[in-house]
């Protein structure tokens, strides 16, 4: 975002007038919410305080009850001009006086340090006395990148946060996420950077009428030592939207009888017919398990899912020897076990391994991020009853589903499978196991 601010600023938009955009942005947002109560405007040093003067004016302006607060005096030239513009007194910051509306522009993108104990304690009382706290841009003390959250907001929730020009990664990542409260976007005019992309409704293939069960997608399924894992899968990626899914190697008993059961055999395996392959739910970590990865790898005849004991016996080289994609399912200990902790956000992280990979990489966790080596698709707010057993598996079958489908584009497959999968948690509501997930697919993608 910054990046975006200073080529706007290069190209001659001033900082004052993008400041004076998100001053009035603020403004306007806070006047549908105040509701005519008294609002207090507390100011950092830095631009994010000038937006906060330029709101608190605007606001003053239209007959508002508004004061500000500060930590000190402004430090930017653009600060500097938007406070000239109030024409109010300003209290100490660590004298304020609380307010039932309290406007959070004390530190924005600038953040260099964790909140001072002081600044912090003061923020959690005047949060604590406020009956709505609005951030401009993000709760003072969050790190944009890192998403870290600071102690106030833990304590005293902010109910908005006005995210100034584009999202950051702090808007969608945990735990900073959750002490934002709802985002709003606040359109500062300027190109919004592809950072942050959160993904909408995909759009899915519908069968036509000269559609058959190939054309619908073949997903082939390598059962391993719990078969339970892999039927899960085989169930999840029919309801997704496959038109054939077979299970080869053992895939036990049960299951809807539309699973196909056949033996392990590279032959088998080499089947034009197939759209995609997925090994990994409930494989196992032996000998047999590593050899059958290495040669599905190696064969490079049709697109793969990567997922569960599978990413413990993948040899990270492998991949980008491939012309057919790759699509690698890990949560974050498996993330780091395969990638160790590349620098940046959650999101230049996944980027990176998905380049160090040659492969799509699907970061499962509180916000799911699908990642290619280019860009970046952002999955938040998924059901945190998705925490039980079982879900993974049904997430790679759902993934697999969409990558079978002929022609699929493998990042838009990978991020249409999360959201499919995101929104049959929806559907499920609480306490739920990884079957009625699996099932509740079918009415998630008939409502896509
Ligand atoms: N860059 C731009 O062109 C624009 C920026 N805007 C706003 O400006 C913000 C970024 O502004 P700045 O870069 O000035 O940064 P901030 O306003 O976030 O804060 C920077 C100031 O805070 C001090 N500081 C940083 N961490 C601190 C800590 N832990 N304790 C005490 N002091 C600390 C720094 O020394 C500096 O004086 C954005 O979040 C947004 O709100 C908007 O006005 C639109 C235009």
């Amino acid at each position: 975002m910054r990046a975006a601010e200073d080529a706007a600023v290069a190209a001659g938009t001033s900082v004052d007038t993008l400041m004076r955009c998100a001053g009035e942005g603020i403004a306007a947002a806070v006047r549908r919410l105040a509701a005519g109560s008294d609002i207090l405007v507390v100011c950092g040093p830095g631009n994010n305080g000038g937006d906060g003067s330029i709101a608190a004016s605007v606001l003053h302006s239209q007959g508002f009850p508004v004061r500000i607060a500060a930590t000190a005096d402004p430090k930017t030239p653009a600060a500097r001009n938007a406070r000239d513009r109030w024409v109010g007194e300003v209290e100490p910051f660590a004298q304020a006086r609380p307010a039932p509306i309290l406007i959070d522009c004390l530190f924005g993108t600038g953040l260099s340090r964790a909140l001072d104990d002081d600044l912090d304690t003061r923020m959690t009382e005047l949060a604590r006395d406020a009956r709505l706290v609005i951030a401009a841009d993000l709760p003072s003390g969050t790190d944009a990148d890192a998403a870290t959250a600071p102690d106030w907001a833990r304590h005293a929730p902010v109910m908005v946060t006005l995210a100034l020009g584009a999202l950051k990664p702090a808007h969608v990542l945990h735990p900073a996420a959750a002490a934002c409260g709802a985002v709003r976007l606040i359109d500062l005019g300027i190109d919004r950077p592809a950072a942050v992309t959160v993904a909408g409704t995909p759009d899915l293939p519908c069968p036509g009428p000269a559609s058959h069960k190939y054309t619908r997608g073949m997903v082939a399924i390598v059962a391993g030592h719990m078969a339970g894992a892999a039927r899960l899968a085989a169930v999840a990626a029919l309801r997704s939207g496959a038109g054939y899914v077979a299970l080869y190697g053992d895939g036990g008993q049960g299951g809807p009888d539309a699973i196909v059961h056949r033996p392990f055999d590279g032959d088998a395996l080499s089947d034009a017919r197939i759209g995609a392959i997925l090994i990994g739910p409930g494989l196992g970590r032996d000998a047999v398990a590593r050899d059958r990865l290495a040669a599905l790898v190696a064969a490079d005849a049709h697109p793969l899912v990567i997922d569960g004991d599978a990413l413990h016996l993948l040899d990270l080289d492998a991949p980008a020897r491939r012309t057919r994609p790759v699509v690698l399912t890990p949560h974050a200990g498996e993330f780091k076990a395969l990638f160790g902790t590349p620098a940046g956000s959650l999101l230049d992280q996944a980027r990176s391994a998905a380049a160090r990979a040659g492969a799509i990489v699907v970061l499962k966790g509180p916000t799911t991020i699908v990642a290619s080596a280019a860009a970046t698709r952002v999955h938040p707010g998924g059901n945190p009853w998705l925490s039980t057993a079982g879900t993974g598996d049904v997430l790679a079958g759902t993934i697999a589903a969409q990558l079978a489908h002929p022609g699929a584009d493998p990042l838009a497959a990978a991020s249409a499978g999360t959201w499919l999968h995101a929104r049959a948690g929806q559907l499920c509501g609480a306490s739920f196991v990884a079957d009625d997930l699996a099932n509740a697919l079918t009415p998630a993608r008939a409502g896509a």
